[in-house]
């Protein structure tokens, strides 16, 4: 995957001695070991010293590393700070709250604050379902982590989370117009979690946990959709598995084989593996195979994990036993959402004919696609930076604009199929090939297509709280 991140720049902030010739020696050093220099900034002009920031284009973050060294080797050089433009785009967060009111004179506030809001306060009071229309609980989520699963870094704590539930919320506002807020909890006990986001609620109109590991996760989020009126919706198992089978339908198209009919191992049997299965259930797919670290999941088998032993009991028909590689065997389907590097070219050569390989692990996939490319009729990965992204990011912010446009009290399974069926619609009979079975998360008719599906699915199985009105994208 080298050459897709050879497009990654560091900005080199360096303190130069002010002695004539010394940028042709950091030129040729920047050369020298393999860097292309993009531009260079003057920062500040003494009359000993000069302060530039050179940006440079660099294969990965170790081969910056390299030339950071050789630049601080240098006689007359000092490297003062080295940044890259991911960091520079986290320096303060990635979102803020702003008013949509503006207080401009006393009389304003005594509108929009005190004594004006009291009796805003008071009719909430007398009607709690006001808190749907007087305040941003009609529009707004909470991200809620506890930084137990980040993406595929394992847990790193809350404060390490932050910037992925930030990103979270700055992407639910800019695809689907949903205030989210990202909340990390500074505890991994379920018990303590649940009671948090209870006492959290009622200013949101929807709870979207997040990379909290399982099989905690299972029990927490259970927990929480019996006690609260609001939908809670752990993003990593239905996001997922929704966006999931929504390529999965379109690769079944695209190989010529019968949804139903597909062979499919899943590995990683967590919180996205076990949502994915049961998904994938759902449509009608029998044969599917969980391999875990312990191998495959099989009957007979007693498991700590009580998902596991679920997992048992409902899938692997035909109770293979062993490990990927006998699970891989005549597979027409490998979805991975383990980690790096688990599935090699010899697994994928001993699948059945034109295989699906979905390798989602984040941020390195289960196979490089690069490699696997040659010997696989459709390939997926949860990245940007190849075709067929299979992410999240295709469903949350839709599927929470049809719920908080219905007011839904909770985010069933027909609003999930549904989700997943305008998913997969978006990509036209005309458009579906292999490098294009899953619409771009760009493309703006996702939302849109997801946010009406979801909506209609929540009035069609009684959940939504709300008259049904006229669709306007949320800011009514
Ligand atoms: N593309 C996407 O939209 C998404 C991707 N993911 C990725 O999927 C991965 C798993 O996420 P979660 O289910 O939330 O985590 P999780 O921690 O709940 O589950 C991961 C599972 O993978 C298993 N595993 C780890 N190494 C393995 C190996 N070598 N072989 C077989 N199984 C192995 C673990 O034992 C665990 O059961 C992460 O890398 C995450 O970034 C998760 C959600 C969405
Ligand atoms: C995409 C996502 O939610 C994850 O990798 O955890
Ligand atoms: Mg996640």
């Amino acid at each position: 995957m080298a050459q897709r991140l050879a497009s990654m720049r560091i900005i080199v902030r360096l303190e130069i001695e002010n002695t004539g010739s010394i940028f042709s020696y950091i030129a040729t050093a920047i050369g020298a070991s393999g860097g292309d220099i993009v531009a260079v900034d003057l920062i500040q002009s003494r009359r000993d010293v000069v302060v530039r920031d050179i940006t440079i284009a660099v294969e990965n973050r170790a081969h910056g590393d390299r030339i950071v060294q050789a630049l601080a080797a240098l006689p007359g050089v000092k490297v003062v700070n080295v940044s890259d433009r991911i960091f520079l785009a986290h320096l303060g967060g990635k979102i803020e709250v702003k008013p949509r009111v503006q207080v401009k004179t006393r009389d304003d506030l005594s509108v929009v604050y005190t004594p004006g809001v009291a009796d805003v306060c008071r009719a909430i009071a007398e009607d709690p379902a006001k808190a749907f229309t007087l305040t941003i609980k009609r529009n707004t989520v909470a991200v809620v982590t506890d930084g137990t699963a980040v993406l595929g870094l394992g847990n790193i704590g809350p404060a390490a989370a932050l910037p992925v539930m930030e990103g979270k919320a700055m992407l639910f506002k800019q695809f689907a117009g949903v205030d989210a807020f990202p909340i990390c909890l500074d505890t991994t006990d379920p018990d303590e979690i649940v009671r948090i986001v209870k006492a959290i609620a009622p200013a949101f109109g929807g709870i979207n946990l997040e990379d909290i590991s399982s099989p905690r996760c299972f029990e927490i989020e259970e927990r929480l959709k019996e006690e609260l009126d609001i939908p809670v919706f752990h993003d990593d198992q239905h996001g997922t598995a929704v966006v999931v089978l929504a390529g999965l339908m379109n690769a079944a198209r695209v190989v010529g084989k019968e949804l139903a009919d597909l062979r499919v191992v899943v590995c990683g049997i967590g919180a996205a593996g076990v949502a994915i299965s049961k998904m994938l259930m759902a449509a009608g797919i029998t044969n599917i195979v969980g391999v875990d670290r312990v191998g495959i999941i099989e009957r007979g088998k007693t498991y700590e994990n009580p998902m596991w032993q679920w997992y048992a009991e409902h899938t692997n028909p035909e109770n293979r036993h062993g490990t990927l590689d006998d699970a891989i065997e005549g597979a027409d389907a490998f979805i991975g959402v383990s980690a790096p590097n688990v599935l090699k070219v010899e697994h994928v050569k001993k699948m059945a004919k034109d295989p699906i390989v979905f390798a989602m692990a984040n941020p390195v996939p289960e196979i490089d696609p690069d490699e696997a490319a040659p010997y696989v009729a459709v390939m997926a990965t949860g990245r940007s930076d190849y075709p067929n992204q299979v992410n999240n990011l295709l469903c949350f912010p839709g599927i929470f604009r049809g719920a908080l446009n219905c007011r839904a009290r909770q985010i069933n399974e027909a609003m999930k199929l549904a989700a997943a069926r305008a998913i997969a619609s978006v990509v036209s009979d005309e458009e579906l090939h292999a490098e294009y079975i899953i619409p771009s998360v760009f493309n703006k008719r996702v939302v849109e297509a997801v946010a009406a599906a979801v909506e209609q699915a929540a009035y069609e199985t009684g959940v939504a709280r709300r008259e049904r009105q006229p669709r306007t994208g949320g800011d009514d």
